[in-house]
């Protein structure tokens, strides 16, 4: 080594830039819709990494979307109002105060994050699915069967909702003028009734009706993962249902998948699951060959 060769790690850091090389050329000028998980968002300095890696995006030609949920976060506050609170497949069930205390701590949460994306360098709004009509939501049903009984029984969720139409003009016009949106996933029914909408769901809407080239769910575990708690790594559309039967997923994991389906059936390149915990897994699944997480693909 003479006087002039980098050290090794100096190496390093150019190898990892020039291995972004082949990502950043071939995506810029995509969509990237991200949704940002409330398991994720317990650490402040996950928070700052993440906020970051979102301005990075952006400044190197990527247009992300930020979907957020807040699902821990809306529980802790129904448990200091006494409100009791169940879940059906992943799915609170939503009466009139309980949509009240999740419109309100979404709230919260969704300027929170704009403002971790501002102080990183980043110009991003907060809105809801409300703000423009950007989602109008339809009520989601469920049904049940009960042991032994042919039987198909409807299960009332209230004010749980699912994306109608989605008016992508205002995400067009905020990513036209550099500003990132940040979306908390609450629509709004023809009748005006506000409805809560699973955020995994309403980033698989919001990435489909973008034409979203990539959405990253991001989680508090590795991945998928199978009854050994193997990761898995790559997922097809029909590989879910058989997951769901057999109990391999549970709870948030299948609004989850179903979202990573829904999208990648509506156009959507692949659907990625990853560790929210990692310090900047975002970029490290998008910039590296070291892919993380469980791809969904059509
Ligand atoms: N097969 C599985 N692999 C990984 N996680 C699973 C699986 N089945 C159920 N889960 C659960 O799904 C959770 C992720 O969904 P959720 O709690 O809704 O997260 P988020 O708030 O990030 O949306 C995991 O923490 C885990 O408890
Ligand atoms: C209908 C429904 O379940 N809505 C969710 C909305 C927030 C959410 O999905 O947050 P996470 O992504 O952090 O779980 C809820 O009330 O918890």
């Amino acid at each position: 080594m003479n006087d002039h060769s980098p050290a090794p790690a100096m190496l390093a850091k150019t190898e990892t830039l020039v291995e972004a090389l082949p990502y950043l050329q071939k995506y810029a000028g995509q969509t990237f819709v991200v949704k940002y998980g409330g398991h994720a968002m317990g650490d402040p300095e996950l928070a700052k990494d993440f906020a970051e890696d979102v301005v990075l995006l952006k400044a190197v030609g990527i247009n992300p979307i930020v979907v957020h949920g807040g699902g821990p976060q809306i529980g802790s506050m129904l448990k200091r109002l006494n409100i009791q609170s169940e879940f059906v497949d992943g799915l609170r069930v939503t009466d009139a105060a309980t949509a009240e205390v999740a419109e309100m701590v979404l709230g919260a949460i969704n300027k929170e994050i704009a403002a971790w994306i501002n102080r990183a360098g980043g110009t991003a709004v907060g809105i809801s699915g409300k703000d423009a009509h950007l989602v109008t939501a339809r009520k989601v049903t469920r049904t049940t069967r009960d042991p032994g009984s042919a039987i198909e029984r409807e299960i009332d969720l209230g004010f749980v909702g699912e994306p109608e139409t989605i008016d992508r003009r205002i995400l067009d016009v905020m990513t036209g003028q550099n500003v990132i949106p940040v979306i908390a996933p609450i629509g709004v029914g023809s009748d005006g009734q506000t409805y809560n909408i699973n955020a995994d769901t309403m980033a698989g809407g919001i990435a489909a009706a973008v034409g979203a080239a990539r959405l990253f769910l991001l989680t508090d575990v590795a991945g998928v993962l199978d009854k050994q708690k193997n990761l898995l790594t790559d997922l097809r559309p029909s590989d879910i249902a058989g997951l769901t039967e057999d109990g391999t997923i549970s709870g948030g994991m299948i609004p989850k998948l179903e979202t990573c389906v829904t999208a990648v059936t509506a156009g959507v390149d692949a659907a990625v699951i990853l560790d929210g915990r990692v310090p900047h897994a975002l970029l490290l699944e998008i910039f590296t060959r070291q892919g993380a997480g469980t791809l969904v693909r059509a």
